[in-house]
Formats: structure tokens, sequence, C-alpha cells
């Protein structure tokens, strides 16, 4: 009966790419709680808090029959008010919020162009939607002017969208924005910026890198609450019509219960911490800087500068075994293989988080450098 799926999964192993769950355990390098909110006394208070102000677990329906609670109209007021935007519309899920954007807001006639590293949300929005969308290179500002220049002189009428994230979930290099906004701007072109790794981690008060932005007509953004924010779920951010439109086409919203009011409760607890007690984020800046030096110094490898950082090996089975035996030493660190990266460029993901020390981190550096020297 399942015969295609059992030869699916062989070919996967095969390849290396066969991915299995894992159990939680060792010092955690892989996770997206680069504040190290997710389990903090903070908000272990703040859910206490909400619960004894008698807060919902569950929203009990979507967001358009019984399950709009007034936690999420306050969280989205809040999230509009921090990161500078007109309006906010939050999701139960970033993945959600993000298909949402690119199922929904581009219409036929239309012309998405994304980056090609953009987050695989992205993609299946894009698939469900009924604008064209291509592919253009990394971060090349250039190739984006140019085919959005030769789609107007060939008369392409509609809207023309551009999707980026700001900083990059796999590579941790970071986006041009002002750049990307200049080209939106000359062509009349609204710009998407995905700042899921962003969020709270930078930017003036952690808004992210296009916190400048907010609030231009033309300009959308994403911040996920799953990661830095250490909640769950995820904020559409732009101008009312956006807002208003996906509460009515969007169906990640509309046919799906809506998210935790006692979630949307402590998230706002998380926007609060992020706004007004940089200390988190500042102890991560200063890790951020003495891993950049430790991975140059240990392993001869040049950091992306931001908290997260790939060390790219190629083959799946070696990011593999690089990552077995760091685990096998105690550090949570894990090999990232396609699809989620594209082909021969498996690596490990190495995510810094603001309750690790510069300790631990040289620690796990000095077995790394082990490891790449008895693999060579
Ligand atoms: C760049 C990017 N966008 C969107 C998402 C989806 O966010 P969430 O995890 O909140 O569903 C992720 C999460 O993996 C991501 O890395």
């Amino acid at each position: 009966m399942y015969q295609s799926l059992e030869a699916d999964l062989r070919s996967l192993e095969d390849a290396g790419r066969r991915r299995k769950l894992q159990p939680r355990a060792g010092v955690d390098f892989t996770s997206n709680d680069y504040l190290g909110l997710a389990e903090s006394e903070e908000l272990r208070e703040a859910a206490a808090d909400a619960i004894a102000r008698g807060v919902p677990i569950g929203a009990g329906g979507s967001r358009l029959l019984r399950g709009n609670h007034d936690e999420h109209l306050a969280l989205e007021a809040e999230a509009a008010d921090y990161f500078g935007a007109e309006t906010a519309l939050y999701f139960g899920g970033g993945f959600g919020a993000n298909h949402a954007i690119f199922a929904t807001l581009p219409q036929r006639g239309d012309l998405v162009l994304y980056d090609e590293l953009i987050h695989a949300s992205a993609h299946e929005g894009m698939r469900r939607g009924r604008a064209a969308c291509e592919s253009v290179p990394h971060n090349d500002v250039a190739a984006f002017d140019a085919r959005l220049r030769q789609w107007r002189a060939a008369g392409g009428r509609g809207s023309a969208w551009i999707a980026i994230e700001s900083v990059y979930s796999m590579d941790g290099d970071s986006a041009p924005i002002a750049d990307f906004l200049a080209v939106a701007d000359r062509h009349d072109a609204v710009l998407v910026i995905d700042e899921a790794h962003a969020t709270g981690v930078v930017g003036p008060e952690g808004r992210g890198l296009a916190a400048a932005f907010e609030g231009r007509p033309n300009v959308i953004t994403l911040h996920t609450c799953g990661k830095a924010l250490g909640t769950m779920g995820g904020f559409v951010l732009g101008p009312k019509i956006v807002r208003d439109f996906l509460v009515n086409r969007a169906r990640p919203f509309i046919f799906a219960t809506a998210p935790s009011p006692l979630i949307a409760a402590v998230t706002r607890a998380a926007l609060d911490i992020s706004r007004t007690r940089p200390e988190r984020r500042q102890r991560l800046a200063a890790l951020v800087a003495f891993a950049d030096r430790e991975l140059k110094q240990r392993c001869g490898v040049v950091s992306s500068g931001s908290h997260i950082l790939p060390i790219i090996v190629g083959a799946n089975h070696t990011a593999v075994a690089l990552a077995a035996s760091l685990q096998r030493r105690g550090f949570d660190v894990r090999a990232i293989r396609p699809p989620t990266v594209p082909e021969g460029t498996a690596r490990l993901r190495i995510a810094l988080s603001a309750n690790l020390s510069e300790e631990v981190i040289a620690s796990l550096f000095a077995a790394l450098a082990e490891d790449i020297r008895a693999a060579a």
C-alpha cells in the first residue's frame, strides 16, 4: 500500500537527505530562540499573569467567527505601534503569514521577483497565487532592477512585487534593503521583506533591518514570533488595504482556528521586553563578535557577521557526520541539507543565543576545529 512512499524514503536515505526527529539534547546551538526568551522567567510570568486575568487558552474558532479575542486585537495594535507600520495582522505562524502574503496579494498579470534564497513558505504561497513569479540571483539588486525595467518596457502593467529576507535564515547574511527599496520606488513595486531572523535581534529596539522603512505604502514586512520573541505566530505589517484584503481573502487566516489568546498575551509581553530591555540583544551582539573571532582563529572560517553562522561543507554525508560528532560531545548542532539549502551546499548551521557563554562557544569551535582536521 505504501510502497512508493517507502521507495521515496529510501532514495532520500541514499542521498543523505532522510530526516529524523531527534530528542532535544546538548547545548543549544540550533534553535532560533536568539534572545533566550522561550524558556525565560519573564515569559513564564507573563503567561501566569494572563491566566490569572482569565485569558483563554484556545480561541475557539476562526478570527472571522467567535475566535476574535481582545488579546489578538491588543497584540496587533502593539505590534503596529512597535514596528511603526500602519496595521498588523497576527497569524498562528510565520509560515501561514508568508503563504498568505504571496498566495493572496499578487494578482493575475502581476510579476513577483523573488530572491533565490527566499524561504519555503514564500514559495508555497507563490505556488498557490496567480501572478508570474521569477527567481533572481541572491542579493543582486541590479538584476531585480533590470528585470523590472524590461518587464515595464514590454508592457507589464500589473503590480510588481519584490520578495526578499532581511537576514537570511541559512546564510546569516543580510539584504541591502535601502537599495531594494530604491528599485521598488523606481518601478512602482511593492517590497515584501521577511524579517523572521531579524525580529528582536537587529535594528533599533530590535525592530529589524527594515525599521526605517516601515509605514511606507509600498513596504510590507513579515515579523515572526517563534524565533527571537520566544512564542509563536507571525505578523504581516503594512498599509490598511493589505490587512483588509488578507482578512477577506487569505485562506490560512480565514479557514483556521485563531491563534491561542494566551500566546497572544505572552507575545505582547515579548514585544515589550524587546522594546524596553535591550540587555539580551546587547549580550547576543557581544557573543556574535566573540564567535566571529573564535571561528576565524580556530577553524579558519570567515563568519556571516550575524547570529547565524553557516559552516558550508558541501556533501550531505559530511555535514551529517560533523553534526553527529559535535552532538556526541554535547553540542546540539544540526546539519542542514537540500532542499532547505541549494544542492551541494550542505552545512552546519550554528545559531547563537543570548543564553550562551563565551566559554561554551570557544569549546564548540575547539571541537569543530578537531573534527575538521580529522576529516581533512
Ligand atoms: C525566513 C523565514 N520565514 C518564515 C518562516 C516561518 O515562520 P514560522 O516558523 O513562524 O512558521 C521561517 C521559519 O522557519 C523562516 O525562517
